[in-house]
């Protein structure tokens, strides 16, 4: 047992499936939810049936839609819902946050009215001092880690006693936390992958093979990179469980719903078709735009993210997308 006292806020698929992290490392744990019917499955059926079907959760988990009573004593408050939502939907509940607790952020985007990450989202809209605010990100398909299938993670936290104490609540046997104090880099990561994705997807769509998808992926990382180290990340945390290591998860998958998507925009869907059959959220669509909004801001190129954005938001075919990112001027490899 942790002796810790969890609260997770969102009972979609990743606050379900990391409360049952939390859970199976020692940790009591009450998610808070909107709807009565998701927290009465996962209270008294075990089930979060319409997110992870067929999954049974630990028997200690409870849900409610009642904010304060999840939050009563919480040592920790983690926040898993859409990243467009997290300032409106925190406010609120900012009073019934402990003194003292620390907030864990498993969000993957960057706010679009702010350009914020959302580890700064948190703190702001929760109150809580920087140093104790986490960040967990990596190779993390929910649906795998709901069936118990071994993974790592990192936990990035700019006061590492804050980051380790985070990784030891969710350390289970399946489910190994390594621990980072580049908040800035593990966040860049977790937010750009889902764009890189989109791009492999939309690729995928039109039925392109694995060269293309590597191409993507490796130059993907290279543009994450460039952004993270203008902003003040350190280099090694891109070729990272959080860097490289998510990237393959989430362009490889079918779970991924940012890859999703993005095949159904390559099989030519319109944005609002592929959004409605891909279900679930597919933080890339919005956060493609605040990623690139960051980049422009120093002064980086990200040329895959940037014809991203011109497919799902400016309307450029889909076919005209890698005419217009291999017709670029040539250059020498690397950053
Ligand atoms: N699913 C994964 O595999 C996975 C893994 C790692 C990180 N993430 C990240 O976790 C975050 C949450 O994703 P998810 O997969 O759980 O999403 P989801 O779509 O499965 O669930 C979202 C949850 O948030 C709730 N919600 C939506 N809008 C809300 C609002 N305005 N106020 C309160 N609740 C609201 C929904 O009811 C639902 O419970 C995203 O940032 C995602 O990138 C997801
Ligand atoms: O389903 P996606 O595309 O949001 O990806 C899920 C996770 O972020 C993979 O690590």
């Amino acid at each position: 047992m942790t002796g810790l006292r969890a609260a997770v806020l969102g009972t979609g698929s990743w606050g379900t499936t990391f409360a049952a992290v939390l859970a199976d490392a020692g940790c009591d744990v009450a998610l808070w939810g909107r709807r009565d019917d998701v927290c009465h499955d996962i209270t008294v059926e075990h089930r979060n049936e319409e997110y992870l079907p067929g999954i049974e959760l630990p028997a200690g988990l409870r849900a409610s839609t009642d904010a304060e009573e999840v939050l009563d004593a919480a040592d920790l408050v983690v926040v898993a819902i859409p990243s467009q939502s997290a300032r409106a939907t925190l406010e609120p509940l900012a009073d019934h946050v402990p003194a003292g607790a620390i907030a864990v952020s498993l969000m993957k985007g960057v706010e679009l009215t702010s350009d914020r990450r959302m580890s700064q989202v948190v703190a702001e809209a929760l109150g809580v001092a920087y140093d104790r605010v986490a960040v967990v990100s990596g190779p993390n398909l929910a649906r795998e880690i709901a069936e118990r299938q071994p993974t790592a993670t990192v936990v990035a936290a700019v006061e590492e006693g804050t980051a380790q104490l985070v990784a030891g609540a969710c350390a289970t046997g399946y489910f190994r936390p390594y621990t980072n104090t580049d908040v800035v880099g593990v966040e860049l990561c977790g937010a750009a992958k889902n764009v890189i994705a989109l791009a492999v997807g939309i690729a995928q769509g039109r039925g392109l093979g694995y060269n293309t998808m590597a191409t993507v992926i490796t130059r993907g990382l290279v543009e994450i990179t460039r952004l993270g180290l203008a902003l003040g990340a350190d280099a090694e945390t891109f070729p990272g469980l959080a860097g490289m290591g998510d990237l393959m998860a989430t362009c490889a998958s079918p779970l991924s719903r940012n890859h999703t998507l993005g095949s159904h925009l390559g099989q030519g869907l319109t944005l609002e078709q592929a959004i409605a059959v891909t279900g679930g959220t597919a933080e890339g669509v919005k956060s493609s735009r605040s990623i690139l909004e960051l980049a422009t801001s120093v002064g980086v190129e990200m040329p895959i993210a940037e014809a991203v954005v011109a497919v799902l938001h400016e309307g450029l075919p889909v076919d005209e997308l890698a005419p217009r990112l291999l017709g670029r001027p040539h250059r020498a490899e690397g950053l």
